[in-house]
């Protein structure tokens, strides 16, 4: 309450101004240090909320792993038997036991139904997965053709190979009372080795063609699964499609993928492809030599493989597939270029001479490359100069694909 004492006026007027000026100051000053309290309190306010919200996000982080680790495969794959509550559910695994197990909370309840294919964690056995309705073989790349069109014909070179490939697995199709009558058991199991693209699919293909045999291929890698037990179902499957269809040719292509040397297992990853590779093993022991279902693996890595898959009884025939030698790539360029135009001074000995080192792969391709430059000039025919650019071409890809194979391997050890 401010009093007026007896003053001049104007006396008065600087007084009260000046007594209000210093009320306001004082307000000012209170008001100041309110808001400094507030500053220092919003600052505590902000650094808590910053504590919090660091914490808060490695709690989110940590959650996140947890849950990818009980997703991360190799999981075990059950089928849904009943659903007993919001949380719960009983399952039968695929090795066969029933476990009542928990869903976790990311899994949408109405999905759960009987006979519904699920996935568990390994150690908790908690349903993290609903597997698709159509879980089929064939997603997996399994190819099933009645009878591929290749004949030994379209094969460059590999004269020796391709007669123990049609003794081994043609004749005993075709013949099998050649086999009765002199008392011997045709080979169950056909490894070709070699390096890549020198024609081991195709000869399958063909010896496949030539005994009117449904051919089954199946990619090793394609049999690492990351569902526990699926990669031995496939190759059930896989045997199971062989005998239905027979007479078939199976045709394992990059059979080390499964079948490599077994080391001491540490991951569960590699007791999966352990359990892929048992399945083999135990189907091939069960089929008949003189039945109608041949086998046959093809590997660029035959020094890796397992002994156990080369014992006798299981890939018990041999046959290397090596790069063509100058005979072969000549046979092979005549193969690749039987459709082409060329042109008078073309000599496909010559090229055979300078493309030491290529495969059939590589031949087929530079045929391919020498063609489209011919085309990309508008040209009737092919002329030799296609076919040395496409070489150049083609070994400049190689190299390059070479380069950035090797880059990639240095960044994985840098
Ligand atoms: N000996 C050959 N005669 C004719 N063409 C060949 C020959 N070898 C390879 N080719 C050509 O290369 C292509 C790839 O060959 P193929 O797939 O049989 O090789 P591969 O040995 O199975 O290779 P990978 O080991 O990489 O699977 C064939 O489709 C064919 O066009």
């Amino acid at each position: 309450m401010v009093t007026k004492s007896r003053i001049p006026e104007d006396t008065h007027h600087s007084e009260d101004t000046y007594r209000m000026v210093i009320e306001r100051l004082s307000e000012l000053e209170a008001r100041n240090q309110e808001l400094r309290e507030e500053l220092r309190q919003s600052k505590t306010d902000r650094q808590y909320l910053e504590t919090q919200k660091v914490r808060y996000e490695r709690e989110v982080r940590k959650l996140r792993s947890e849950i990818e680790q009980m997703r991360s495969p190799p999981l075990i794959v059950g089928t849904i038997i009943d659903v007993v509550d919001s949380n719960r559910a009983v399952v039968r695994s695929s090795a066969g036991p029933k476990f009542l197990v928990r869903t976790s909370q990311f899994i949408n309840i109405d999905d759960l139904k009987p006979g519904v294919r699920c996935t568990m964690n390994q150690q908790t056995l908690a349903i993290v997965e609903v597997l698709p309705s159509a879980f089929d073989s064939q997603i997996y790349g399994m190819e099933v053709e009645t009878r591929p069109t290749e004949t030994y014909v379209d094969v460059g070179g590999l004269k020796e190979q391709t007669i123990e490939v049609r003794e081994a697995v043609e004749l005993p199709l075709k013949k099998p009372h050649l086999f009765e009558q002199i008392g011997i058991l045709p080979p169950k199991g056909i490894l070709l080795h070699g390096p890549p693209g020198t024609g081991k699919t195709l000869l399958a293909r063909a010896v496949a063609h030539e005994t009117e045999a449904t051919f089954l291929r199946v990619v090793g890698s394609e049999l690492v699964q990351k569902y526990i037990g699926e990669g031995a179902r496939l190759v059930r499957e896989l045997f199971e499609s062989a005998k239905k269809n027979a007479p078939s040719i199976i045709f394992i292509d990059e059979i080390d993928a499964i079948g490599a040397s077994r080391g001491q297992e540490t991951s569960s990853g590699d007791r999966e492809v352990h359990r892929t590779l048992m399945q083999l093993l135990a189907e091939m022991d069960g089929f008949d030599n003189r039945g109608d279902v041949k086998i046959i693996g093809a590997t660029n890595r035959i020094d890796i493989l397992d002994p156990a898959l080369l014992r006798p009884g299981r890939f018990d025939r041999i046959i290397e597939i090596p790069l063509p030698d100058v005979e072969g790539r000549l046979a092979i360029l005549r193969i690749h270029t039987k459709k082409i135009t060329l042109a008078d001074d073309v000599d496909l000995l010559a090229l055979a001479r300078v493309t030491e080192g290529k495969n059939g792969a590589d031949l087929s391709a530079i045929c391919m490359e020498a063609g489209m430059f011919a085309i990309r000039d508008e040209r009737p025919s092919v002329t030799r100069s296609d076919f040395e650019r496409a070489i150049r071409k083609i070994s400049a890809d190689f190299d390059r694909n070479k380069v950035s194979q090797m880059a990639s391997i240095g960044t994985m050890f840098a």
